[in-house]
């Protein structure tokens, strides 16, 4: 092929998750194309509900000072009965990621902060109208063929990579005649958008509401904007249901429709489904193109945020020559037990709002009404943790930490300042020493590995009891929360070998770091 432009990736679709896949290639200096089918960004919300290992996410992106401040952080989720009555309120408690464990956001906002990132990146380019028509791997790289507009004509981009973010009808997906199986769920919603001239004083925090009449949620989104969610009923006519009267007579229990302007009125069938495979050759599935979950649990946008972190590094990693392409198909062995797990959490959340039938509704409230006294419930720890169990990291040790995420403590430095963990580990790889220094426990053949892949030592203590001196290009801090010292209490090990997403790769005793160079190769490929 000899006119076709040439990049390392292309990411097909420019919704968040393809922004958020863009932003960390950008990050890792990796040449990218983002194609987008729609000429201008969505102005509608999707998602409107997110979490701290998200936010951890943009922090890694560099645009937690960006997002901040459009999340509503710290709010509650209540379930409450027909008659209004508050049966339980969940409101998930620390902070092991260095964030509030529930944010609600606009999503036009969030996806301006993810936009203005990629304009970071001057080898990151973005391009709107354009549609992907053709998606040929030969092994050695991938041409995509586009077209802008109708009319366009039909150019190729020749890539190493191709990243498909392009939604639950992914285009690229059917190019590659990947099946969309699973449970299809299929269950219609109602879904009213609107902007209050003022929050509603009796609806402050997310509320489920488990009426068998007509189940509902309502959710206060920041900037006055609010959200409605109508169950559809069986046999109930979901395009007469969807007029705009309708829409301002079922949000009348809760506000004046004449005081609120509706923004959109639109009947969404919710699914659970995911893809056969999520890697063809050197094309790679991602978010909604992958999997598709209900809302339930707020976890859709999230699961496509999960993929993109998990998934940029390894694709930067084997561009960059330091990783062997077969460490990308550890991103599905490794997502996708995730995003099981997240669908039946989101699924049974579902069902418990979803009941129709009287009887089992009381049943119900009674049972949620007793599980307003377990703090397992109203601490939202049945939530599952960003945990994996097989894939790119050292499983040869029971209970060993590896595969989970490594928590983010506030710290404080040799200097007193404050500071969130991975502020100090940076976007790359860490070694992290419990009140040990990696470099004074290291053989040369490791330190050349760390060294050649950027890694950041760190040795971490307990506030007032630092026992080791380090080596320069140690970092030194105190644990204040103490997270990272349960972490080490609960699994073992001197030290932690932690992975660009945050994940343990290794968590080994002094005497085996020497190892870590052998565990590399054989785990991720190349040293
Ligand atoms: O964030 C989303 O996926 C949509 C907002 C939302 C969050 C939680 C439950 C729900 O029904 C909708």
């Amino acid at each position: 092929m000899t006119d076709s432009e040439l990049t390392d990736v292309v990411v097909v679709g420019y919704g968040p998750v393809g922004a958020m896949v863009a932003n960390l290639l950008g990050q890792a200096g990796v040449a990218t194309i983002v194609l987008e089918r729609d000429v201008k960004p969505h102005t509608m919300p999707r998602a409107g509900a997110t979490d701290d290992e998200v936010i951890r996410i943009f922090q890694a992106a560099g645009l937690d000072d960006q997002l901040l401040p459009l999340l509503d952080l710290g709010q509650s989720t209540q379930f409450v009965a027909a008659n209004g009555d508050q049966l339980v309120t969940m409101r998930p408690s620390g902070g092991r990621n260095g964030f509030p464990q529930l944010a609600f956001f606009y999503q036009p906002d969030l996806e301006r902060v993810l936009h203005d990132g990629v304009a970071r990146y001057p080898q990151v380019s973005v391009r709107m109208g354009v549609r992907v028509e053709a998606v040929h791997d030969d092994g050695d790289g991938v041409t995509v063929w586009t077209r802008t507009g109708d009319r366009g004509r039909q150019t190729a981009i020749r890539a190493r990579y191709v990243v498909a973010c392009d939604g639950g009808r992914s285009t690229v997906r059917n190019l590659c005649s990947i099946a969309f199986t699973g449970s299809t769920y299929a269950q219609p919603w109602l879904v009213v958008d609107a902007k209050l001239e003022a929050p509603l004083d009796d609806v402050t925090c997310f509320q489920f509401v488990g009426n068998p009449d007509r189940p509902a949620v309502t959710l206060p989104l920041p900037g006055t904007h609010h959200r409605w969610e109508f169950m559809v009923l069986p046999g109930e006519d979901q395009a007469a249901l969807a007029t705009l009267e309708n829409a301002r007579r079922l949000i009348s229990p809760w506000v004046d429709p004449d005081r609120v302007t509706i923004l959109r009125h639109i009947v969404y069938t919710f699914h659970a489904r995911a893809a056969d495979r999520w890697r063809s050759g050197r094309v790679l599935l991602a978010g909604d193109a992958a999997h598709l979950m209900p809302p339930f649990a707020g976890q859709g946008l999230s699961a496509g945020m999960r993929d993109a972190h998990n998934l940029a590094w390894k694709l930067a990693a084997v561009i960059a020559g330091t990783a062997d392409s077969s460490l990308l198909d550890s991103y599905e062995s490794e997502r996708r037990p995730h995003v099981t797990r997240m669908t039946r959490l989101t699924r049974f959340s579902g069902a418990l709002v979803q009941t129709r039938r009287r009887r089992v509704a009381k049943i119900r409230d009674i049972a949620l009404a007793k599980a307003a006294r377990v703090s397992y419930f109203t601490e939202g720890r049945f939530k599952p943790h960003l945990r994996y169990s097989s894939g790119a990291f050292d499983s040869s040790r029971r209970r060993s930490g590896a595969g989970h995420a490594f928590p983010q403590p506030t710290v404080r430095t040799s200097a007193g300042r404050l500071r969130p963990l991975d502020d100090l580990i940076g976007s790359g790889w860490a070694v992290v020493g419990r009140d040990l220094d990696p470099q004074a426990n290291m053989p040369s053949e490791s330190r050349e590995l760390w060294a050649s892949l950027g890694a950041a030592y760190l040795s971490v203590s307990r506030p007032g009891h630092r026992r080791t001196r380090c080596a320069a290009g140690t970092v030194v801090v105190e644990d204040l929360d103490g997270y990272v010292l349960d972490f080490f209490d609960r699994h073992g090990g001197d030290f932690a070998i932690v992975r660009p997403d945050r994940i343990v790769f290794a968590m080994p005793d002094a005497g085996d770091l020497d190892n870590a160079a052998d565990l590399y190769t054989s785990l991720v490929g190349v040293a």
